[in-house]
C-alpha cells in the first residue's frame, strides 16, 4: 500500500511530478454505495463540470474486486497482444462475422484520428458484453480469451453494477423517476457495452505525440484503468491539453455523449486523447483497460423528460434521435483507413463536442 492506503505500481517508472495534471475530483465508491448525500452532490458537480472523476475503489469489497480483476486483466491483455498475428487476425474487426466492423481486434494504424488523415498508433481489442454474459452467440475469439471468460464475466458484471449505481444516483440528482437511466442499460438487453484492451508501443524520441486522437466517448459511462500517463483532457474553457495522472486504487470514470443527449446538455462528455507517456515513462509500452457502458441498442439518443432536464433550453434544431446502435456505428466506422475516407467523413462522425473541437 502507498500513501493514503492506496496500492502502488512499484514496477513502473513514476509519473513526473513537474507537469500540470487535471484536477479530477476523487469520489469514494464506499460512500456512493451508502448514498452519502455529500458524495452524491460531488458526483453531480463532476458530471456537470468536467465529466471526468477518479473513483476510489478501495475500502469496499465490490471496488477492490474490480480493481484486482483489472490487474489480472492487465496480465491477460499483455498475453493477448503478444499472440501471433494469425491469432489476432482471426478476430480482426474487418473480417469477423457478426462484428459490424466494430468489435474484435483493430491493428495498428487502421483508423484515422484527425481531419488531416493521420493514422492512429495503437492496437485494440473490443469484447462485447453480450458475448461475455451470454446474451448473444459469441463472436470468434482466440482460445486465450475463451479460457479466461470467467474473469471477463466477473469484471464486466461488477463494472456494470457500479455503473448502475451511478446511473441511479444520476436519476435522483436529475429528479427523474427511480430507475429511469438503469432501465435503459439492462445487463441482459443487447447493447454496445464492451471491454476494451488498448496498447501503444513507445514512440521514437524524435516523433513523440498522439497515439489515440481527440474524441468524446460515445456511450453513457466509461470505467477506465491505465497504469502509465498519456491520457489528456481539454479542461473547460481551454484548448490546450492537460495530463490525467493514473492513481493506483482508483478507476477513472467519464461520461459519454449519451448522457449529454439524455440531459439536453446538462451533463458533460469531455474531449480526451492519448499521447506517448510523459517523462521517465516515455520508453514503456502503454496499456489500458476500458469498460464502456452504452444505452441498449434500440434506445433513441434524445433528451429525456422530467426533473431538471425540463429546465434545459430547447434546441433550435429538431433532434437527430439516432438509436444507440446507429450512433455507435456512425461514430465508430467513419474513420477506418479506406480509399473512400474524406476529411468530411471525419467531421461528420464527431460527437457532442459542439464548439469545443480542437483537433490539432
Ligand atoms: O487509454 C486511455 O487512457 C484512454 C482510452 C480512451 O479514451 C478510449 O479508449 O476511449
Ligand atoms: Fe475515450
Amino acid at each position: 500500500m502507498g500513501d493514503a492506503g492506496l496500492p502502488s505500481y512499484p514496477s513502473l517508472p513514476p509519473f513526473p511530478d513537474d507537469i500540470e495534471t487535471a484536477p479530477l475530483v476523487t469520489l469514494q465508491l464506499k460512500k456512493l454505495l451508502a448514498s452519502d448525500p455529500e458524495e452524491m452532490a460531488a458526483l453531480f458537480k463532476c458530471g456537470k463540470e468536467l465529466g471526468f472523476f477518479y473513483l476510489n475503489l478501495m475500502g469496499c469489497e465490490q471496488g477492490e474486486k474490480l480493481f484486482y480483476d483489472a490487474q489480472s486483466l492487465l496480465r491477460l491483455e499483455k498475453q493477448f497482444f503478444d499472440l501471433p498475428p494469425e491469432e489476432k487476425a482471426m478476430c480482426d474487426r474487418d473480417t469477423l462475422k457478426g462484428a459490424n466492423g466494430y468489435y474484435g481486434y483493430k491493428g495498428m494504424g487502421k483508423s484515422i484520428m484527425d481531419a488531416k488523415g493521420t493514422k492512429d498508433k495503437h492496437e485494440c481489442y473490443n469484447l462485447k458484453k453480450d458475448d461475455i454474459v451470454g446474451n448473444t452467440e459469441p463472436l470468434d475469439r482466440p482460445q486465450l480469451i475463451s479460457d479466461n471468460i470467467d474473469l471477463f464475466r466477473s469484471y464486466a458484471t461488477n463494472a456494470q453494477s457500479i455503473i448502475t449505481l451511478l446511473l441511479k444516483h444520476f436519476d435522483t440528482l436529475l429528479g427523474l423517476p427511480p430507475n429511469t437511466l438503469p432501465n435503459l442499460h439492462r445487463l441482459h438487453a443487447e447493447s454496445g457495452d464492451h471491454v476494451r484492451f488498448l496498447t501503444a508501443p513507445p514512440q521514437p524520441p524524435e516523433d513523440r505525440g498522439v497515439n489515440a486522437g481527440a474524441h468524446t466517448d460515445f456511450g453513457s459511462l466509461t470505467v477506465l484503468f491505465n497504469w502509465l500517463g498519456g491520457l489528456q483532457v481539454q479542461l473547460p474553457g481551454r484548448t490546450d491539453w492537460t495530463y490525467v495522472r493514473p492513481v493506483p486504487g482508483c478507476a477513472i470514470v467519464n461520461l459519454g455523449d449519451a448522457m449529454v443527449k439524455f440531459t439536453a446538455g446538462l451533463l458533460r462528455s469531455n474531449i480526451h486523447r492519448v499521447v506517448n507517456p510523459p517523462g521517465a515513462q516515455a520508453e514503456e509500452t502503454r496499456y489500458s483497460l476500458v469498460y464502456f457502458s452504452r444505452p441498449e441498442d434500440t434506445v433513441p439518443l434524445k433528451r429525456l423528460k422530467g426533473g431538471l432536464i425540463d429546465l434545459q433550453p430547447q434546441a433550435a434544431e429538431p433532434e437527430e434521435g439516432l438509436t444507440s446502435k446507429e450512433w455507435i456505428l456512425k461514430r465508430g466506422l467513419a474513420n477506418k483507413v479506406a480509399p473512400d475516407w474524406t476529411p468530411q467523413k471525419f467531421l461528420e462522425s464527431r460527437g457532442t463536442e459542439g464548439g469545443r473541437e480542437a483537433y490539432d
